[in-house]
């Protein structure tokens, strides 16, 4: 996958967002957007038919913008609509396992440390996620936040390899997770909770380039 698609990763579900998240995932994409994850977790989220209705308006959306439409965990409903790819933590199924069932798809796996970083390269995922960089409240089972410095050991690991920072990133720290040499920014709260969810991506977006 390009590197580029993870500049402006937006990750939201229906519990992250006030508005509906379908308008909040349309202001995000006019604000620039490059790459759009559905993870429907926390009080409140959707399940069975609801979930899978969301997800494929989410996804019609995503395809008529353009950008890759990832689905968090649920592999199961990824295969079913036929979404671009599917992000997975290490108490998920294994990323080999994942890797063989979504063919062509994109495989982006979580990792805490080098060797979960090697593990998954090995595993075929197409890109990792790393963090929580900052502390955040949107996910409470997290590792320790562990700042910018594994990403910089990361990149001068594997200079190529697409990573993305993850956990806390607000409009004022993305351009210190970039400048630690990420090629892109998750954001779930900074975007679904702005005032003005476009504003925030496309401030995001020049901050990235
Ligand atoms: N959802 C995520 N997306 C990314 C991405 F790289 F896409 F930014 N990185 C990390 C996570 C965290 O994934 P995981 O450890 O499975 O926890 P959860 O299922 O609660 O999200
Ligand atoms: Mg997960």
């Amino acid at each position: 996958m390009d590197n580029k698609q993870l500049a402006v990763y937006f990750i939201a579900g229906t519990p992250n967002c006030p508005k509906s998240i379908e308008q909040t995932l349309e202001e995000a994409i006019k604000g620039g957007i490059t790459m759009f994850q559905f993870r429907e977790k926390g009080k409140g989220a959707l399940v069975g038919e609801a979930k899978k209705e969301t997800a494929l308006r989410l996804q019609l959306i995503c395809r008529e913008a353009g950008i890759p439409f990832i689905v968090n965990d649920d592999i199961e409903l990824a295969i079913e609509i036929g979404a671009d790819g599917v992000h997975i933590g290490q108490e998920d199924k294994a990323a080999s396992i994942v890797r063989d069932k979504i063919k062509g798809g994109i495989v982006g796996v979580s990792v805490h440390t080098m060797e979960e970083f090697e593990e998954a390269i090995k595993d075929g995922a197409d890109y990792v996620g790393t963090g929580p960089i900052y502390a955040t409240v949107t996910k409470s089972d997290t590792r320790p936040v562990a700042g910018t410095s594994l990403i910089r050991r990361m990149k001068e690991r594997y200079p190529e390899f697409p990573v993305v920072g993850i956990g806390g990133i607000t409009l004022e720290t993305a351009g210190a997770v970039m400048e630690a040499g990420a090629d892109g920014v998750s954001i779930i709260t900074a975007i679904s909770m702005a005032d003005d969810p476009a504003e925030a991506a496309a401030y995001l977006k020049k901050e990235m380039q």
